[in-house]
């Protein structure tokens, strides 16, 4: 059973470059940071530890448990946080599969939870990018929901959001919050980051929020950054422009609960009419 409490939530727009050792240092310097801020939960972005792109993966990737995860434990108990660790290219021990995983402490830095990506980022758009994270990646096959002393808290990764489904389970399961570390580009950026987050929130009167690493242009893959936190009305509460910062945002579930009673639509579905996609999701 979930308890409830206010928190602050931060998320990280960390600056990521090729030095593997140096991006999980410099993480860990902006988690203490937002420590220091009064931040209960904090969240890196998708691919925090490399570069973004499918030819990086393979050199990046670590095992679970790796040099990575050890490292994310330790700063979740040094800062005495929870920690959703962002994603790193993961291989899995004993087969050649690579997975987009992010995994996730509590303040003792112990891990509570791992999801790899389900819905691999395989878009064309001609003219404006082409990405196909299936030419190196396997899809994972699970949803996450993890229990905090907060209440409970979903846990996608960047595509993900683009799927409905994902975000109304946890809401029906219990989730307070929909928590997406993730990655968009120059070109879906502007078109959808804040229009999915707000859509996601509004649909099922949660909070939602969406890390991304800071820009850099000269990266293969330039990300939009803009890393923003959406109340269970749809509002954005907190949000950045594209350099390196951190997001802060006192939720509050008693504001789904006024969300909720104001425009009753969590309660008003009609499960008689059409199927509740959560119902065959056993937790
Ligand atoms: O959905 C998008 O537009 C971007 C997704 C993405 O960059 C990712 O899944 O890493």
């Amino acid at each position: 059973m979930s308890t409830f409490k206010p928190f602050k939530l931060a998320l990280v727009q960390l600056a990521v470059g090729a030095d593997k050792q140096k991006n999980v240092a410099h993480a860990r310097e902006k988690v203490l940071e937002a420590s220091k801020a009064g931040a209960n939960v904090v969240v890196l972005p998708e691919c925090f530890n490399s570069p973004y792109g499918t030819h990086h993966f393979p050199e990046y990737a670590e095992t679970i448990p790796g040099t990575t995860v050890s490292a994310l434990a330790d700063m979740a108990k040094q800062a005495k946080v929870y920690l959703i660790g962002g994603s790193i290219p993961e291989r899995e021990s004993g087969s050649d599969k690579l997975y987009n995983t992010c995994t996730i402490y509590n303040p003792k830095g112990e891990m509570i939870g791992k999801h790899r990506k389900v819905h691999l980022f395989d878009i064309d758009v001609p003219g404006k990018i082409r990405f196909q994270e299936s030419e190196t990646l396997s899809a994972g096959n699970t949803l996450t929901h993890v229990e905090t002393e907060y209440g409970k808290l979903g846990i996608g990764i960047c595509y993900d959001i683009r799927f409905p489904e994902i975000t109304m389970i946890a809401a029906r399961k219990g989730c307070i919050a929909m928590i997406y570390p993730a990655a968009f580009n120059m070109t879906t950026g502007p078109m959808h980051w804040e229009l999915l987050q707000r859509a996601r929130a509004v649909d099922n009167q949660m909070y939602v929020a969406a890390c991304s690493p800071a820009r850099d242009t000269s990266a293969g893959y330039v990300a939009w950054g803009h890393s923003t936190i959406v109340d269970p009305s749809g509002g954005v509460i907190a949000t950045t422009e594209d350099a390196e910062d951190i997001v802060y945002a006192d939720i509050d579930p008693s504001v789904l609960d006024s969300a909720r009673k104001g425009i009753p639509t969590y309660t008003q579905r009609r499960f008689d009419v059409y199927r509740d996609v959560s119902a065959d999701i056993k937790e």
